[in-house]
Formats: C-alpha cells, structure tokens, sequence
C-alpha cells in the first residue's frame, strides 16, 4: 500500500517524499494549500494537532514530523534502497547529530529567509530586512561549521550520504533558488561540492521532476 504524504507542494514534506525516494517506498500525495489555511481544517488536524507539514499516513498508521517519519522509514527498510542511518551505532550517532544540527542550528534561519523572501510577498505582507539581515548573518556562521565539517568528511555524518545531508535538500533548493541567496553556498568550496553532490541525486532531481509536474 501506498504511503499518502500531505502537502507535496512544500519543504518539510519534500524532504519525505526524497527519503521515500531513496528507499523505493511507493507514495502517493494529497495536496493540502496552506495560503487557504487547509492545514487549520478540522480534519486535518485530526491528523496534525499543530496544524503543519507533513503528515503521512501509512496504512492505520500516522506519523507527522518530517524528521520522524523519515527516521522510521529509514529504520523499519534499513536493507531496502539508500541506506541514510550508517553502518554502525557510532555512525547512526553521527548521522543524527548532524540530523539534529540541522533542525535546530540550520532550518531556524532558513526558514526565516523563506518565510520573509518567498511567503510573505505571496501574501502581501512586507518583507522585513532586518530580519532578512539577522537571518543571513546567523545562517552563514552556520554554513561556515559546515565548511570545516566538510572539508574533513564528505558528507556532514561521514564518508557516506544520510538523513543528514538529505534533510537539508528543500530549504537550500529555496536558498540557491526563489531566495536568491545561492552566494552562501558557492563561497564556500567545501559547501559548494556537496551542494553539488547531494542535488545531483536522481531522489531530488525525482522530486524536482515531479514538483514541476503539479504532483
Ligand atoms: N518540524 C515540523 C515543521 C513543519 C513545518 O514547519 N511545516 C511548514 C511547511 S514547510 O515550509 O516547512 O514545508 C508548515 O506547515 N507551515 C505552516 C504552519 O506551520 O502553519 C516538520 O519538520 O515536520
């Protein structure tokens, strides 16, 4: 049976669909419109009582949190598809440090920067630049940790590609796309490469194809 996954259209859930991508989980997607607010519908939350992206249904079970649900798949198909966990306890540690880094240290400021640059001029509501300033300042000292990280291990968990890079996919397509910011990420050699590496996987073209096809 098909995993439904809510809310294709945008990044959190993007980065699922990605995960599901590399463990060669079938899904299937429902749209959900946050600009008409369909995420505060009863029903939906009924799903998801914060009312966010993405949830996904799976059978009579339902998960929400985007990190979550790609830890389980992850997890519950270890053998199928990419493995994203590592091969070792010690690399499954790493794997959710740099996972973790990436919830709390990197997504805060890009979503941020998403929100000010690509949300609110769709609703009309001006973008505020000095919060657009804080935002870039915080998350290039952030991008420059990554910078050391990765110019001591190919991937932010170590020589092998996991949750942790994927997780990163949705935003710094944004960052290096309708944010206009892709100097952050191409001033930085180390950076760049693995930009480079990790969007150049068929998953994410996957998803981009997909994106550019309405779902
Ligand atoms: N921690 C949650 C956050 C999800 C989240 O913030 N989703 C956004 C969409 S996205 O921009 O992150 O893709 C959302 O639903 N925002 C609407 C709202 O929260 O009201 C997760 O990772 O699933």
């Amino acid at each position: 049976m098909a995993v439904k996954v809510y809310g294709p259209a945008y990044a959190s859930p993007k980065r699922v669909i990605a995960c599901l991508i590399e463990k060669g989980i079938d899904f299937e997607t429902i749209p959900i419109d946050l600009l008409k607010g369909e995420h505060k519908a009863p029903d939906f939350l009924q799903l998801q009582p914060f009312g966010s992206l993405p949830v996904i249904q799976d059978g009579d079970y339902t998960l929400f949190e985007s990190r979550a649900i790609m830890r389980y798949y992850a997890a519950k198909y270890k053998l199928q598809g990419t493995d994203l966990l590592g091969g070792s306890m010690e690399e499954t540690g790493l794997v959710d440090q740099w996972l973790e880094v990436e919830a709390h240290n990197f997504n805060p400021h890009i979503y941020s920067l998403t929100i000010q640059i690509m949300f609110y001029p769709a609703v009309g509501t001006p973008t505020d630049e000095k919060a657009v300033a804080e935002s870039e300042e915080k998350l290039g000292k952030v991008l420059d940790v990554y910078e050391q990280r990765l110019s001591e291990s190919k991937y932010l968990a170590g020589d092998f590609f996991s949750l942790a890079d994927l997780s990163h996919l949705p935003f710094t397509q944004y960052l290096v796309g309708p944010i206009g910011k892709e100097y952050m990420i191409r001033s930085r050699k180390h950076v760049s490469a693995w930009w480079d590496d990790i969007s150049g996987r068929d998953s994410w073209k996957r998803v981009l194809e997909l994106e550019s096809k309405g779902w």
